[in-house]
This record gives C-alpha cells, structure tokens and sequence, in this order.
C-alpha cells in the first residue's frame, strides 16, 4: 500500500482557534473551523470554498496575532486538516491529482445539447458527461442548487430541532453480526437504476422496508435520487413515520452539505460519500458535518487507489465496497476480495472500521465469499427489491433465516 500522501505533504489545519507558528521544520497545526456558522458551506465546489476560507483564516492569523491562541472559536472536533498544497487549487485540480475523473460540473457553462440546425453530440465534447455518474453529479448540482433556494439551510437546521433521535447505525451492524456469525444486511429500498432499469413495478416503499426488517436486516438504504432511480426523501420520511425500528441510510449523490442536513431532517441515521466523486478534503468535511448532525458516513470506494485515499483520513467508522463500476456498471464481486488483501486489510482490521460488500449478491455463496473477505456487512438491492415476498428473499440470500 502506497504511503499515504498525508504523511509526505506538510499538513495544514487552519482554525481560528489556534495559531502556533512553529518555524521548526514540523510544519505548521492548525484546524479550519467548518461549523456551518464559519461560513464555509457554499454554493460553488466544496473544496474550492474550504481551501479559500482555509487560506483567509491563515493569513488574517499570521497578521493579526502571529502564534498568539485566539479564544477558541470552535471545539477542535470541528476542524479538518487540508494540505498545504491544496491551498487556492480549484476542486477539478484536486480531484485530478487524486485520481478521480467525475468532474463535478460541466467545464464550460451549461451543458451543450445544440450545436446548430442539426441536433447532434460530438464525441467527448467538454460539455457532455463522459459517463453516466458524471451525469448523475452533474445533474445533482443543479437539483441542490434547486433544492437550497427552496429550502435554506436555515430552514432545515429550524427543522432539524424536531427532527427525531438518530439511531445507532453501526452499532446495529454489530449487533446484527454478532447474533448471526454472518455479514449484516443492509437491505436496499431501490425501485429502479440506470444500469437495470426499473427492478419492482409494484413498489411500495414502507412495505418493502418492513418486509426487509421482518426478514432480519440490520438497517435500511433507501435511494433518494429520483431521475435516475426513482426514490424520494419522501419515501425516506414515510419509511421513518412508519416506525420501522431499522436505522437508515440515505442513498444520496452526496456534494454539498446541505444534504447532509436535508437527510437528517427526513430521518437518516447514515449517508453515503462516494470517493470515485468527492476529492479527500471533502470527505474530510462532510463526515465532520456528520459527526456534528450525528450521522455515520459510509464511504465507498471501488478501487485500490480510493481505498488508499479513504484509510489515509482519520475517523472513518465504514468503508463501503461497491463490486459495481458506476461509470460503466460492470459488477464483479472479486473486487471486494482485491480490495481487502494484504496490508490494506490489516490497517482496517487493526482501525475496527466495518466493511460492507456492495452490489452484485445474489446468491448464499456470494455472501460466503465476502464474508471470507472479510466484511461484516453487505449492501444488497436488486436480488432482494424484486422478490415477491422481499421477506423470503432474505432467508434465500444467507441460506437461512437470520430474523431471530
Ligand atoms: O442492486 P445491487 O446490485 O444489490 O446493489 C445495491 C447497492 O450496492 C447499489 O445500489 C449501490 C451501491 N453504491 C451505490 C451508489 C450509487 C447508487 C447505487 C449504489
């Protein structure tokens, strides 16, 4: 496993509560405050915004009171720590040196449908999503730019102060593995998805979900993009006003914040940060907003190199393992057992963080070769959704039934 880029770049975490420059070569700690009150959630590229703010706040502290601590502006808990080098990057050149290829918006303006009296596509032209996740984020962009002007942030942390108690997600995963010896199942709410269209017709999603709990999962997914899968925060309400006791996560093209305190305010218990698309400081970020709003985040990779970035941050409780390439759809189980070998499967045995196998189990072997793999819960949703009785289709998956 390569070095984590962490440990050879000097580190830099700015914070308003401390400032402590040390000339000695140990390169300089401070904490960027990200409590929604400092101003760094914005419209535009997470990282952009952090890293801006990251850069204000150093130099207004190298100014105004070079290694003098100012009173505490927020507890360390709610900092991050950026690289030095990712100072006054763009997020495009972050992402880039971080392998990752979805940009998070078309290059150039809107994108580019018509090109002249005949409509057509040119090939890889900048304005056309590549693939269809970079479509996905794409579109998500200016869903969440839709969705804040209708609903401000100050609207959803006003509602957030009713919202109801979060509830143990990942302490029901252990649980849940602990009664059954077998990988907690995290049943997936899912009517339909671009790569096998629609998967129930009959979908009613708080009966599947009480099916699923009936059946012995440990907690719930419930997809909340509605162009591409066809679900709802609504469905992730109702699923929640139901009173089914399962935790839940919001299966969510998570890019901004705001969604982080949208999802709460419905009734999750867990979110979704895809590495393939959020460059490492935003990850950084979002789980610190989750760890504010009580949430877990399962972060998921695909890859060696995601897997690499993702145990290179600190206070990550779940790594999730998609076996299915979301830009081409390919799903191969074997991923999982690549991605957790040798050292890699070490550093997550030794740090306790939960693995989940996602995508592609179908079958009590699939889940025995996983589980070989070392993960110690699975994300499973056509082979379950599609089930007549969703139920059944659960003891049919482990070979036995794993509600009591
Ligand atoms: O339906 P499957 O093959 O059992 O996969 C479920 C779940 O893993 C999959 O829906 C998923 C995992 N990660 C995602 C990210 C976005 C959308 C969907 C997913």
């Amino acid at each position: 496993m390569e070095a984590t880029s962490m440990s050879a770049s000097s580190r830099f975490s700015i914070s308003r509560g401390i400032c402590s420059s040390s000339a000695a070569t140990a390169p300089a700690k401070r904490r960027l405050d990200v409590t929604p009150a400092s101003g760094v959630i914005g419209r535009r590229g997470l990282s952009q915004r952090v890293l801006r703010f990251a850069v204000r706040a150093q130099r207004s502290e190298a100014k105004d009171s070079p290694g003098i601590p100012s009173p505490m502006s927020d507890s360390i808990a709610n900092c991050i720590e950026v690289r030095e080098w990712e100072m006054g990057k763009t997020i495009d050149e972050i992402a880039a040196s971080q392998g990752i290829t979805i940009r998070r918006r078309p290059p150039t303006g809107p994108p580019q449908h018509y090109v002249g009296p005949f409509e057509f596509r040119l090939q890889n032209e900048g304005n056309t999503p590549r693939n269809i996740l970079e479509e996905i984020i794409w579109n998500k962009d200016v869903e969440v730019s839709q969705m804040k002007e209708r609903r401000s942030l100050v609207m959803l942390k006003k509602a957030l102060e009713n919202a109801p108690p979060v509830r143990d997600f990942v302490g029901a995963l252990r649980a849940s593995y602990e009664r059954t010896d077998m990988p907690a199942l995290i049943a997936e709410v899912k009517k339909a998805s671009p790569s096998r269209g629609v998967l129930r017709e009959d979908f009613d999603p708080v009966q599947i979900a009480s099916a699923y709990e009936e059946g012995g999962a440990a907690c719930l997914s419930v997809l909340t993009d509605k162009k591409y899968f066809q679900g709802s925060f609504e469905n992730l309400e109702a699923i929640r006003n139901a009173g089914i006791k399962c935790p839940l996560l919001c299966k969510e093209f998570i890019i901004d914040p705001w969604q982080l305190y949208c999802a709460r305010s419905k009734g999750a218990d867990a979110v979704l940060l895809i590495a393939a698309v959020l460059p490492d400081v935003d990850i950084k970020y979002l789980t610190k907003i989750c760890k504010i709003l009580g949430l877990v985040a399962l972060v998921e990779v695909h890859n060696e190199r995601e897997m690499d970035r993702v145990l290179g941050i600190d206070g990550i409780q779940l790594i999730g393992i998609n076996n299915r390439n979301l830009e081409t759809f390919e799903v191969d189980i074997s991923n999982t057992k690549k991605l957790l070998g040798g050292a890699r499967g070490e550093a997550i045995r030794e740090r306790g963080i939960i693995v989940v196998g996602e995508s592609g189990l179908f079958t009590p072997s699939d889940i025995a070769y996983v589980q070989e793999a070392g993960v110690k819960a699975v994300l499973v949703g056509e082979s379950l959704v599609k089930q007549s009785d969703p139920s059944k289709g659960i003891a049919g998956l482990f070979g036995k039934d794993i509600s009591k």
